[in-house]
């Protein structure tokens, strides 16, 4: 089975907790809340909602961003970027119990959080998406290659998600550059049945 990390993101049609609850349904086990722009106390109100369903579907949900909130709700972790709290000081927040992921988009960008103690990496973007804002440079295929090769020669062992503009299709070039999984959000979310795509997409052959 695909390894899936569901970003959050609200649609047209979906609120934020719909869009993870197709996910969960889907059997997604790996859920990130993200609410860019979305005031704290919406976030705490939805990230309420969605732990308990996480736990019924014995899905792993990660804040994105917010380190406190993480630790004050106990979920199971954090995803950090360049612009977020620091994973060091985070780290000395949460402690060892918590998950925190940390975005890269180059080989120095993975030493560093990976020196500063990441669990995992969400390494992108692979390719354009408006999902997001201010997107680094698109990686492609290459860009994996080149990471992971790099990686590998310098003896870093962390686990890889590849994000951004992600579908279906691409699935295997992107796993046979030996990223160890993927994270998704538009390619569900504009499936005319987003339950049925996470299914597909965690069966991929
Ligand atoms: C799995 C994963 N990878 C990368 C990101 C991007 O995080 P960040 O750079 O902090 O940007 P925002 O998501 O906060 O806009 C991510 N969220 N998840
Ligand atoms: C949060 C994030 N970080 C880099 S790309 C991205 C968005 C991923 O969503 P999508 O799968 O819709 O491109
Ligand atoms: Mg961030």
């Amino acid at each position: 089975m695909v390894s899936l990390q569901f970003i959050t993101h609200q649609t047209e049609r979906y609120s934020y907790l719909e869009s993870a609850r197709m996910a969960l349904e889907g059997g997604c086990k790996w859920i990130q809340l993200r609410m860019k722009e979305a005031p704290l106390e919406e976030v705490e109100a939805v990230a309420l909602q969605l732990k308990p369903l996480c736990k019924e579907h014995e899905a792993i949900l990660v804040l994105d961003d917010h380190v406190e909130l993480a630790r004050k709700l106990e979920v199971d972790g954090v995803h950090l970027g360049k612009k977020d709290m620091p994973i060091d000081q985070a780290r000395q927040i949460l402690g060892e119990a918590f998950i925190i992921g940390g975005t890269a988009n180059t080989f120095e960008d993975v030493v560093q959080h990976y020196r500063a103690g990441a669990d995992y990496l969400g390494i992108g973007p692979f390719r354009f998406t408006t999902t997001k804002k201010n997107l680094s440079p698109v990686l492609g295929l290459k860009g994996y290659s080149s990471i992971l090769s790099q990686m590998k020669e310098a003896n870093i062992e962390i686990p890889v998600v590849a994000i951004g503009g992600i579908t279906y299709e691409d699935i295997p070039a992107i796993l046979h550059t030996g990223v160890n999984g993927i994270a998704l959000s538009g390619t569900i979310l504009g499936a005319d049945n987003p339950v049925e795509e996470t299914h597909r997409i965690l069966n991929h052959a």
